[in-house]
């Protein structure tokens, strides 16, 4: 679904971001990448929104090159992109049904169709009875939820969320993350960039480490599975990553 062909970012003030990545992201897979502050995760994100362009290599979306997408055909594509922000980037002159309701309204969704499915995609991140309030009147962890349901509510192919749990407290992030497990075991894409190596331990999904713009590891490479446990210390034990889908997953009808 997403393949990384020997990209190489560099930034126009010559900081190398990203060094000759290749990666493949299965469609309904869910990823973590982690590393350290600068080593890449946040280019690496933006090179599949499309908010940046690779200096080399290839990007392929769905067996589209994006890297000569033409830029009339970016919204097009990010239609398919469901993103969540480590700092929400809600509108506060808007409640949080509107918040919802304009990630609908931009792709021309009529309002009968808003007015049935903002409440729905609500009630699924438990703020269905928060419709009406301010963002600013939410706790981070309902602001989190807020902006996830937004992600949501054009039923994504991918979503994509950097630092999603940056700015809430750890009962919380584990929600968030639960979250977008339950919503990839509907066979939705989740790349998510975090820095909570005990959240990356306990969900136990795909890892990839980025360290100073390459990858460092990453477990669905079982060769190098030992140096992920390496790094984070992982003597758990357990034999394979399998992923463990959960019985009550969330069904996001259109
Ligand atoms: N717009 C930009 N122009 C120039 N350099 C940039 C730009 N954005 C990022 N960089 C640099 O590229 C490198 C990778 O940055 P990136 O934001 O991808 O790292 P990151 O792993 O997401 O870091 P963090 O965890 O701190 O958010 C860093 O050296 C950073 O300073």
């Amino acid at each position: 679904m997403i393949d990384f062909i020997n990209v190489s970012k560099t930034y126009p003030n010559g900081t190398h971001a990203l060094y000759g990545i290749t990666l493949s992201i299965d469609k309904g897979e869910f990823v973590f990448i982690v590393g350290a502050s600068g080593a890449g995760k946040s280019t690496f994100l933006k090179l599949i929104m499309h908010e940046e362009i690779p200096t080399s290599g290839k990007i392929v979306i769905n067996d589209t090159d994006v890297t000569k997408l033409k830029r009339s055909k970016v919204p097009y594509m990010r239609r398919h992109m469901g993103i969540v922000f480590q700092d929400f980037r809600l509108i506060d002159k808007m409640n949080v049904f509107d918040n919802v309701a304009f990630a609908m309204r931009a792709v021309g969704k009529p309002s009968a169709v808003i007015k049935k499915r903002v409440p729905y995609v609500l009630e699924l991140v438990g703020l269905k009875d928060k419709m009406k309030n301010r963002p600013s009147e939410l706790s981070g962890g309902e602001q989190q939820r807020v902006s996830l349901a937004r992600a949501l509510v054009n039923n994504p192919e991918i979503i994509i969320a950097d630092e999603p749990t940056g700015n809430v407290d750890p009962e919380m992030s584990h929600e968030i993350i639960e979250l977008l497990n339950e919503i990839n075991a509907t066979g939705t894409t989740v790349i998510v960039v975090t820095h909570e190596h005990d959240l990356v331990r306990e969900f136990d999904r795909r890892v990839v480490v980025l360290d100073h713009g390459k990858i460092k590891s990453d477990t669905k490479d079982l060769f190098v599975k030992d140096d992920y446990t390496d790094d984070y210390g992982d003597d758990s034990g357990e034999e394979e990553n399998t992923p463990d889908y959960p019985d009550n997953a969330v069904v996001v009808p259109e």
